[in-house]
C-alpha cells in the first residue's frame, strides 16, 4: 500500500482532540490547520534539493542550496480541503494553488464536480491534494485524474483521516500517489462516514449543520 502514517506525538495529540464530540467549530479549524502544517512538513520531506549559488553577506560566494524544480501547486478540494490551506501555505508560501470542487452525493456517495481552476504549467509542478477526509476514495481518485489530464506526474494526497476502503480505491486507480495521513481508522458506516472518523469535517470547518 502506497500509505505514509505520519506518527508524530504532536499529530496524535490534536487528532485526538479533533476526534471529541463537543470539539467547536473554532477549535476543529484551529486543529485542522496545526495539524495540517505539521503534516506538510512530513508529507515534503522527500523534496530534491539542488547547489544554488549566492552572494553571502561579507561579498563572498557561497554554495547554497533550494529546492529543485517549479513551484509546488497545493490542490485543496472544496470545501472541507481550504480548512487545511493556511496550515500547508505557512510552509511553502510561494506555493501555487489550484482548487478543485466536488461534492459528494449523499446517496450514491459518489463525487458530482461543480469547479476546477488549475494553475498554469501543471505537468511541470509536483501537486499536494489536500482534504481532511479520505472515505471512499472517489473524491480523490476524481481530483487525481483532473491533474493527470492536464499533464500532473508528481502527485501527493494529504488527509487527516483515511478510511482502508479510499486508500484500496486511490492505490488501485493511481499506484504511484503517496496517501500521507495521520490515521488509518477502521471502516466506513452504512452512510460512507469513516469510523471512528471526525464526523463531517466540512461541516465543522464552515460551521454548517450535517442534515
Ligand atoms: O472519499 P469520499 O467518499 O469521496 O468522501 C470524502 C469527501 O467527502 C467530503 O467532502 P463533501 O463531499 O462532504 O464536501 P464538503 O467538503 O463541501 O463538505 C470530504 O471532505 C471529501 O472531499
Ligand atoms: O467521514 C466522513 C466521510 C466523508 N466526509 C466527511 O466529512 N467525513
Ligand atoms: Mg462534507
Amino acid at each position: 500500500m502506497n500509505i505514509q502514517i505520519i506518527t508524530h506525538p504532536l499529530v496524535r495529540h490534536k487528532l485526538s482532540l479533533m476526534r471529541e464530540a463537543d470539539c467547536s467549530t473554532g477549535k476543529f479549524r484551529t486543529l485542522t490547520k496545526e495539524l495540517s502544517r505539521l503534516m506538510a512538513y512530513e508529507a515534503t520531506r522527500d523534496f530534491e534539493i539542488e547547489p544554488h549559488e549566492i552572494d553571502g553577506w561579507d561579498g563572498s560566494k557561497i554554495q547554497g542550496e533550494r529546492i529543485k524544480g517549479k513551484t509546488l501547486t497545493i490542490v485543496p478540494i472544496l470545501r472541507a480541503g481550504l480548512g487545511m490551506l493556511d496550515g500547508v501555505l505557512d510552509l511553502i508560501p510561494t506555493a501555487k494553488i489550484s482548487v478543485v470542487g466536488l461534492q459528494r452525493d449523499e446517496e450514491t456517495l459518489q463525487p458530482v464536480p461543480y469547479f476546477e481552476k488549475l494553475v498554469d504549467n501543471m505537468d511541470l509542478r509536483p501537486a499536494l491534494i489536500i482534504d481532511p477526509m479520505l472515505a471512499t476514495g472517489g473524491s480523490m481518485v476524481a481530483t487525481i485524474d483532473m491533474l493527470k489530464q492536464k499533464g500532473c506526474r508528481n502527485i501527493k494526497a494529504l488527509v487527516l483521516v483515511a478510511a482502508p476502503e479510499g486508500v484500496k480505491l486511490v492505490n488501485e486507480a493511481h499506484p504511484d500517489v503517496t496517501i500521507y495521513t495521520a490515521a488509518l481508522d477502521s471502516h466506513l458506516n452504512e452512510n460512507g462516514y469513516i469510523i471512528p472518523g471526525l464526523g463531517d469535517a466540512g461541516d465543522k470547518i464552515f460551521g454548517t449543520k450535517h442534515a
